[in-house]
């Protein structure tokens, strides 16, 4: 029988994904495949439509592929049923968006919280506990305002603060420093590196955001759907 490796955080084999039909039809994906271990920090760069986005969510079961296999913690993903699929993201994925996806009619607490309050934590605890990672991206004086309220940045760091409330095994982010100004960035990805990983967890990030390159484990290159090449982390740039 052959043995599984339990450091494969997700394994990826020829994942192709397309979009539009006819003359329009895109391929976002293109055979793509990729292997992370617990214990990386792995980046995704690449020119914009390259299919970063695409390859995110395929590898978080949001989005299904066209053809190929997503093993994420040992499940085969796209053959697992609705309800599967949604206890595997709720349980196991801390996943920021590009665009915050923020729930404008709750307070940015309870947007934090959501994910507690999901998992049936009491509400006051999952507020208590949303509180001290709004502390810690530095939002604790905004908890009770509605997220418009915010700057972009801010509605970012409270992305961020979400994704992480869970302590899930597998972090992604897409883009997670895209509205923050450099010292804060680079403050935010140094502090999930320090604090969410270790050896059982591990982190994809999309960015386009070469200041924060050096807390790479792994840079993975995208281009026209496919991963062209992997260089790892650089630790030398200044
Ligand atoms: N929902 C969709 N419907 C149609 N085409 C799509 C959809 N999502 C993505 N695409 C197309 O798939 C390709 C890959 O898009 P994707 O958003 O994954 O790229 P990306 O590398 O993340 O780009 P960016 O850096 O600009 O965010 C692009 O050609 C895009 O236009």
């Amino acid at each position: 029988m052959p043995t599984i490796d339990t450091k494969i955080a997700i394994k990826a084999d020829g994942i192709t994904k397309w979009f539009g039909e006819g003359e329009v039809r895109t391929a976002a994906l293109r055979d793509v495949n990729l292997e992370m271990r617990f214990g990386e920090m792995i980046y995704v760069v690449g020119p914009s439509g390259s299919g970063k986005t695409t390859l995110l969510s395929v590898l978080s079961g949001i989005l299904r592929p066209d053809a190929g296999t997503v093993i994420a913690e040992k499940m085969n993903l796209w053959t697992l049923t609705t309800d599967e699929l949604a206890a595997f993201r709720l349980n196991k994925i801390g996943f920021a968006f590009q665009d915050y996806h923020l729930f404008p009619r709750l307070t940015v607490a309870e947007n934090v919280a959501i994910p507690l309050i999901l998992k049936h934590i009491e509400w006051d605890k999952a507020i208590e506990e949303a509180m001290k990672y709004l502390e810690i991206v530095g939002l604790k004086g905004r908890a009770n305002l509605p997220p418009v309220k915010l700057s972009g940045g801010e509605q970012q760091r409270v992305a961020i603060a979400r994704a992480i409330v869970g302590q899930p095994d597998i972090l992604i982010m897409d883009e997670p420093t895209a509205s923050l100004d450099g010292d804060t960035g680079r403050a935010i990805v140094s502090f999930v590196k320090e604090k969410v990983l270790n050896e059982n967890r591990c982190i994809l990030i999309v960015t386009h955001d070469s200041r924060i390159y050096e807390f790479a484990t792994r840079i993975l290159h995208m281009e026209d759907g496919r991963l062209r090449s992997e260089e790892d982390g650089r630790h030398d740039e200044n």
